[in-house]
């Protein structure tokens, strides 16, 4: 369970409260609205307000539309060019009628693009996820998710039974590792292969690794962060660990990259084990926000203890609030890690007190490129 109460019991009533409870009451009021929507001046943000509620009640189907497009396989059979509804609905076996509601809905959500008659291409979203192999993936394993959440009031009181997103991520079930075989950590490890790519990017523009001499990557999955790691920095030993299963599937990717000679792996689980020495920059990307905050605290003492001094840790993944605006990244994460029974969303003002508790200093929140995909935070040993 997390150790950090997130709720306030105080019965006083601060100013702000006050203020909220007047706003909120206005905007709860019917005749409110009505006057809001016909007033020239408020107009726009009624608009905007009601497009917003819109988009929450609706989302479900959005993302239905999106999984039932990548499902069809349609972004790919539309990469060479735009196609009559014939073909497609023939090549998805259901009738030209259904799939013409599809490629509207998709149409209107920017992933497809209506091109005439009864014909559609690719739309700007639909182009860019083709761009990206990962999402697709993403949304694909989506499927375990949702099944989970078609109860959600059951999930949070912890009343489902199936549990199919935890099963998904074994180590959820099974802390230590020690009854993960390789088949069980297959799909998460080639779902984070594929995604790994654009974190990389961000993470390594953020911080390049070029002034280093050795990187360990904890959890490091199937090393596809050492590869882009030891492409950006030519001289960097690469270390990794992760759970016995996952080390398998790394040990071949890496060596069919060629990198058998520059790679030392070591099978483990951070609950138990202690980390290797050796390295002088050790990497935690997306595994933070994986585990409860006791379980982190731990993961960082031993994370310092494998370091010399002035060694750097390097955490990149999702944070809370650091994408600005409405926070869909907390908002997902939240619900997403409940489902899969354990870790947390965490600002980066959360990691930093996280990271001075374990003893890190001159701790660090460097800005990258796409804060959606990845933050990053550095400190020293
Ligand atoms: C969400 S994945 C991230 C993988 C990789 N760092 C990436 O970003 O693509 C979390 C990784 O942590 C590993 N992991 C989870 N629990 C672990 C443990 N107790 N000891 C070692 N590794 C663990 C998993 O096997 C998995 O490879």
């Amino acid at each position: 369970m997390p150790s950090v109460v997130r709720y306030d019991t105080s019965a006083a009533t601060s100013l702000s409260d006050r203020w909220r409870g007047w706003r909120d009451s206005l905007l709860a009021s019917a005749a409110f609205q009505r006057w809001a929507a016909a007033c020239p001046l408020t107009r726009p943000i009624a608009r905007k307000r009601a497009a917003e509620l819109f988009d929450l009640c609706v989302g479900f189907v959005y993302s239905q539309t999106l999984a039932a497009c990548v499902q069809l396989e349609l972004f790919e059979g539309l990469r060479a060019g735009p196609c009559d509804v014939a073909t497609l609905a023939s090549r998805a076996a259901m009738s030209p009628d259904a799939m013409v509601s599809l490629c509207e809905a998709a149409s209107a959500l920017q992933l497809l693009e209506r091109r005439g008659a009864a014909r559609y291409g690719l739309g700007p979203l639909g182009a860019a996820l083709l761009g990206n192999p990962g999402i697709a993936a993403m949304v694909r394993h989506h499927a375990a998710l949702y099944a989970d959440l078609t109860d959600p009031v059951a999930l949070l009181r912890g009343q489902d039974s199936e549990r199919r997103l935890a099963q998904y991520w074994p180590y959820a079930l099974d802390k230590t590792g020690d009854a993960l075989t390789r088949d069980s950590v297959a799909p998460y490890t080639a779902l984070m292969a594929v995604s790994q790519p654009m974190i990389a990017d961000v993470v390594l523009a953020a911080y390049p690794l070029s002034g280093h001499r050795c990187l360990l990557d904890v959890g490091g999955g199937d090393g596809s962060f050492l590869m882009a790691a030891a492409r950006q920095a030519p001289q960097l030993r690469l270390q990794l660990f992760d759970l016995p299963g996952v080390v398998a599937i790394a040990q071949e990717r890496l060596a069919k990259a060629g990198l058998a000679d520059r790679v030392t792996i070591t099978p483990g689980s951070f609950y138990d084990d202690l980390l290797p020495t050796g390295a002088d920059v050790i990497s935690l990307i997306r595994v933070v926000h994986d585990h409860d905050d006791d379980a982190v605290a731990r993961l960082l003492a031993k994370v310092r203890a494998a370091l010399p001094d002035n060694g750097v840790l390097l955490l990149g993944e999702p944070m809370r609030e650091a994408a600005g605006g409405a926070d869909g990244v907390s908002a997902y994460f939240e619900i997403y890690l409940r489902a899969m029974g354990q870790g947390r969303p965490r600002s980066a003002a959360r990691l930093r007190d996280l990271l001075h508790a374990a003893g890190f200093s001159q701790v660090r929140v460097l800005r990258t490129r796409i804060p959606l995909v990845a933050s990053v935070i550095v400190a020293k040993s």
